[in-house]
């Protein structure tokens, strides 16, 4: 069925009073309305300025210490959407059993899809990047492609975050109202966390399928670790990540070589950065904006890959592989990165994938690495893989 998703921008208006849920291992914010929509690139130079006039207002009415909630795009030219809330609360962890929510009977019937790029545009911009790494100083690009889809009925928010959470314990799980719909999602990938004077940071870049049997699941890890093209992969975000935060962090701790993790889909290697900050009231976005986008994202060098990005991509990622998450007038917060995550407008939902790109990389197997990331978010939505 390969027909041309139309509605996907007249869907009907429902979630105008979703509220906003960010549950990680360290923190669970909840949060409804928005009293004041901050949208300004955090690139622009006043936005430190705006984020603080929200933050002395909110004072000024009692909040001890007021938040922004939200998203910022992969793109930090591009407008923030952080809220402040009009309500919320703050926990350490959250205080319920997410298993709980599993729900086997929460199924979708596809009735249109569709690839952007298709099959054979994809294949061609990594063919692009395999030329670029040859007659540019290009290293890595991370290339992404979206998914369409149109659903036989309006997607029941509640149960697909309850479908997200209990399938993903181990993920950062977030629920963004935005414009006239959501963006939910299951991140296994911490851009960064700070709490007072301690930075930490968990880029993930390298990636196998998990399979079904134990034996065969081992054999995939095993042949992750083995990978000279991930081990590669991945040691490029984190030496980006290192030289990003050299002149905020004293002493750090980064592990020379990679573990790994896995998600109920996908196993990936990852890195645990911890670091002390040399000032303690360095404010969270001003890491960000040294950060972000590192090379799991964006690519190395980091201005090459971004106009890669803009040359090959089809489509604006706009808020997937941005950030979601929260911070506070004290300079902390949490952001994880939106992958694995699906923007919902009723019946109409777009899926989101990428996959970094390296001069061993094999095109197909992009695609294939692709489709696999997808499937956390449509096991969430109960769409059976050969329904595309
Ligand atoms: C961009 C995505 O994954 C990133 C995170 C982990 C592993 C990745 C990789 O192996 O390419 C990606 O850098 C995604 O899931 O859409």
């Amino acid at each position: 069925m390969d027909t041309l998703v139309s509605g996907y921008s007249k869907s009907a208006s429902i979630t105008a009073s979703a509220p906003f849920l960010f549950y990680s291992n360290s923190s669970s914010v909840r949060c409804k309305g928005a009293k004041k929509v901050l949208e300004r690139p955090l690139a622009d130079p006043l936005f430190t300025q705006h984020l603080d006039e929200l933050f002395t207002a909110e004072k000024a009415l009692g909040v001890e210490n007021p938040i922004v909630v939200g998203a910022i795009p992969f793109d930090l030219e591009q407008p923030t959407h952080l809220i402040v809330p009009e309500w919320f609360t703050f926990q350490s962890v959250p205080s319920f059993d997410m298993s709980l929510f599993n729900d086997r009977s929460f199924k979708h019937k596809v009735r249109a899809h569709q690839f952007f790029p298709e099959h054979d545009a994809f294949i061609h911009g990594v063919n692009q990047a395999h030329t670029l790494f040859g007659d540019t100083e290009l290293k890595k690009v991370v290339l992404s492609r979206l998914l369409e889809l149109e659903l036989d009925q309006p997607v029941d928010l509640s149960r697909l975050m309850g479908n997200v959470m209990a399938q993903n314990p181990n993920a950062y799980h977030f629920n963004l109202p935005i414009r006239e719909g959501v963006l939910i999602g299951a991140s296994p990938e911490l851009l960064i966390r700070k709490t007072a004077d301690k930075v930490y940071s968990n880029p993930l870049a390298g990636s196998a399928k998990r399979q079904c049997h134990e034996e065969a699941d081992v054999a995939a890890a095993d042949g992750l670790w083995n990978s000279t093209k991930d081990q590669y992969e991945h040691r490029l975000v984190v030496d980006s990540i290192r030289s990003s935060i050299a002149r905020y962090v004293g002493s750090k701790v980064i592990p020379d070589t990679p573990s790994l993790i896995n998600t109920p889909t996908m196993w990936h290697l990852s890195t645990q950065i911890e670091g002390r900050l040399r000032d303690s009231n360095t404010s969270i976005f001003e890491l960000i904006r040294s950060i972000h986008p590192t090379p799991a994202m964006g690519g190395t060098p980091s201005k090459l890959a971004k106009q890669v990005i803009d040359d090959v991509e089809p489509h604006d990622r706009c808020f997937f592989s941005g950030l979601v998450g929260w911070a506070d007038s004290q300079g902390n917060g949490e952001w994880a990165i939106a992958i694995r995550c699906a923007e919902v407008k009723g019946a109409f939902v777009r899926l989101f994938a990428g996959a970094g790109i390296v001069p061993q990389s094999d095109p197909e197997m992009e695609w294939i690495e692709t489709g696999n990331k997808m499937q956390t978010m449509l096991n969430a939505f109960g769409i059976e893989r050969s329904a595309l």
